[in-house]
């Protein structure tokens, strides 16, 4: 059984302005230790599905589908179990450190408040534990630090008390969204590195990012989002050598690499759609250079690309149930020359 199974998950928000179908039909796994990148632009829905992975969305939001967290439904769970769950099996780490924190109380006092809320350690156990998870992130001197308050810490530091503080329940699986983004490069890179010493066979991570290059680094598995819903999912190495969807093709031609033909790529245009009023068939159609008559009447569902053998590599691309006439072309323009283990692929 996996750790984390999200069936079918649905979010509406309703607005003035209309429905906001931010997530559609979004189903995925994430086994124990496994590394999981969720990628796509912005408003792609990323965010939002963590949150509502989460139980973390009020009104006006609507969810549907379920969430299953180590056999358990999250979304028939109860505020305290949820609780419960939260913060302690499962940590959380969002960007924008600084805000996260609370001015007021010392960043010991607060990792303190999540031992005390999710391990039976109190008093003086609880400061002792929060000084070891502060050790533990890397932070100088923790004793010292732990009795600062955030205005004290850098970016790079405040993100390392909230990763100590995510760790305070020992969870199986923790949420980053964005935890690099708005640090500076030097930072981001100290704060991967401590990440992927965290993420042990004891800790799955989903990592949400919009930075191809730090999942290329990172991850297992990537989920692919375009405008609310899935559309590839794949290990990082056949999705980086190996993109099956038009969209994730546009993606990878964007990013700039070392020693690439950058005249042989070309990048995607356009915007995400307004998910309030989204494109009928497949939403990436106005923007797909492949998109025959179909696509803009029917929403392709995601299914296997497989040729046989590998792992499995799902894309929701009329190209892979025999519905498009034409052939998708890009695969091998997208492959990284500077990389040995694609070139052969
Ligand atoms: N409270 C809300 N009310 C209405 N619409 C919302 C609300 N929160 C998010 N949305 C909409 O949901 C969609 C998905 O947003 P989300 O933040 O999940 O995208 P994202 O992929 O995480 O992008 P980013 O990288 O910019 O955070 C967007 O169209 C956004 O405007």
């Amino acid at each position: 059984m996996a750790l984390l199974e999200v069936e079918d998950l649905a979010v509406r928000f309703y607005t003035e302005a209309g429905v906001v179908r931010a997530v559609d039909g979004l189903s995925y796994t994430l086994d124990r230790g496994e590394r999981l990148g969720v990628v796509g632009e912005s408003g792609a829905g990323k965010t939002v599905a963590a949150l509502a992975v989460l139980g973390l969305l009020d009104d006006p939001a609507r969810i549907e589908g379920d969430v299953r967290f180590d056999g358990e439904s999250l979304r028939a769970a109860d505020d305290d179990r949820l609780r419960a769950i939260r913060g302690g099996r499962i940590g959380m780490v969002f960007q924008d450190p600084e805000a996260a924190l609370n001015p007021v109380y010392t960043v010991g006092e607060q990792v303190a408040e999540a031992v005390r809320a999710h391990t039976d350690r109190d008093g003086a156990a609880a400061r002792d534990r929060a000084v070891a998870l502060l050790d533990r992130v890397g932070i100088p001197d923790p004793a010292t630090r732990a009795d600062q308050y955030p205005h004290e810490f850098s970016g790079g530091m405040a993100q390392r008390a909230l990763v100590a503080m995510a760790l305070a329940g020992e969870p199986d699986l923790l949420i980053a969204d964005e935890p690099t983004t708005g640090l500076d490069v030097t930072v981001q890179a100290q704060l991967l590195e401590l990440l992927d010493d965290l993420a042990t066979d004891d800790l799955a991570v989903q990592l949400v990012s919009h930075d191809l290059g730090v999942v290329a680094e990172f991850c297992d598995r990537v989920l692919v989002m375009y405008a609310g819903e899935a559309v590839e999912r794949a290990t990082v190495d056949d999705l980086f050598y190996e993109p099956k969807h038009p969209y994730t093709a546009g993606l990878l031609s964007a990013v700039p690499r070392i020693g690439a033909d950058r005249d042989r790529l070309s990048s995607l245009s356009g915007t995400t759609p307004d998910l309030s009023a989204p494109p009928p068939g497949c939403r990436f159609h106005p923007r797909c250079p492949y998109a025959e008559d179909v696509c803009t009447k029917r929403d392709p569902p995601l299914v296997s690309t497989d040729d046989g053998d590998g792992e499995p590599h799902y894309a929701a691309c009329f190209a892979y149930t025999g519905d498009l006439d034409g052939d998708l072309s890009f695969s091998v323009d997208v492959v990284d020359d500077t990389d040995d283990g694609g070139a052969d692929r």
